[in-house]
């Protein structure tokens, strides 16, 4: 077993207990996600190093990153809808009929919770995007994983947002520690709209984590 793949099962442990229990307590699940920070933390110092920020060159490195941003963009759907359709002239799909003009929703939410093609949908598994590598990508051509849309109407900015997503993540943790601020529970109560969000934002207090003198910090973990 490969240590990314040990890490990210160590990290799903550390996830179902998130997300399975009824009565988790905020800080129980505040240990959690210290226990999921932790590992990609572990990655970061083993790739980047604790004397220096990170630098697109690590990106491709980051395993365990990029599956945990796979399984988020997965589960937590930007365009839960993907954009509305109108198709210029009458087809039939899946014995129905869909009129020229006709309004076209893609339930892409649904689909990527689609207990068919993924076990235990509702939960947080970014270890499948290590064992199924290559498979899932943004290319659209995957009909149970398509973040970004499909076809001709694909997201125009997947080049720009498949470089800043891990990067920003991979940046934000390296950089920092975080705690939770005072009396915040976790949850994932989602608001629906165009762009689905948290319902109720997440609060963090970051301190800082590295030696970087350069920055004017100091390394305090
Ligand atoms: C996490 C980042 C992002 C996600 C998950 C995302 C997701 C999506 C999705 C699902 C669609 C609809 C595709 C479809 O209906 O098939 C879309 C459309 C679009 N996105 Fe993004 N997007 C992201 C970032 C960006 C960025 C950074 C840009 C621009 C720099 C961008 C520009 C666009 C544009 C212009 C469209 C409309 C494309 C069209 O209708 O032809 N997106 N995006």
């Amino acid at each position: 077993m490969s240590l990314a793949t040990n890490r990210l099962l160590q990290l799903k442990a550390a996830l179902d207990f998130v997300v399975a229990g009824t009565d988790t307590t905020s800080t129980t699940s505040e240990w959690a996600m210290a226990e999921i920070m932790r590992k990609i933390q572990d990655e970061l110092d083993d790739v980047v190093g604790k004397n220096s920020t990170v630098e697109e060159l690590h990106i491709p490195k980051l395993h365990c990153l990029d599956a945990v941003v796979k399984e988020n963009l997965r589960l937590h759907l930007v365009a839960p809808l993907l954009l509305p359709r109108h198709p210029s002239k009458s087809c039939y799909v899946a014995r129905y009929t869909i009129p020229e003009g006709a309004q076209v929703l893609v339930n892409a939410w649904g689909i990527h919770r689609d207990p068919e093609a993924w076990d235990n949908p509702l939960e947080f598994h970014p270890e499948s995007f290590l064992t199924k590598n290559g498979k899932w990508d943004y290319s659209g051509n995957n009909f149970h994983y398509f973040p970004f849309g499909t076809g001709r109407r694909i997201c125009a900015g997947i080049p720009l947002a498949k470089r800043l997503l891990p990067y920003v993540l991979a940046s934000l943790l390296h950089l920092f520690e975080r705690r939770f601020a005072d009396g915040t529970e976790i949850d994932m109560l989602e608001k629906t709209g165009i762009t689905l969000k948290k319902m109720i934002p997440l609060v963090v207090v970051p301190k800082p984590r590295l030696l970087l003198e350069k920055y004017g910090y100091w390394f305090c973990g």
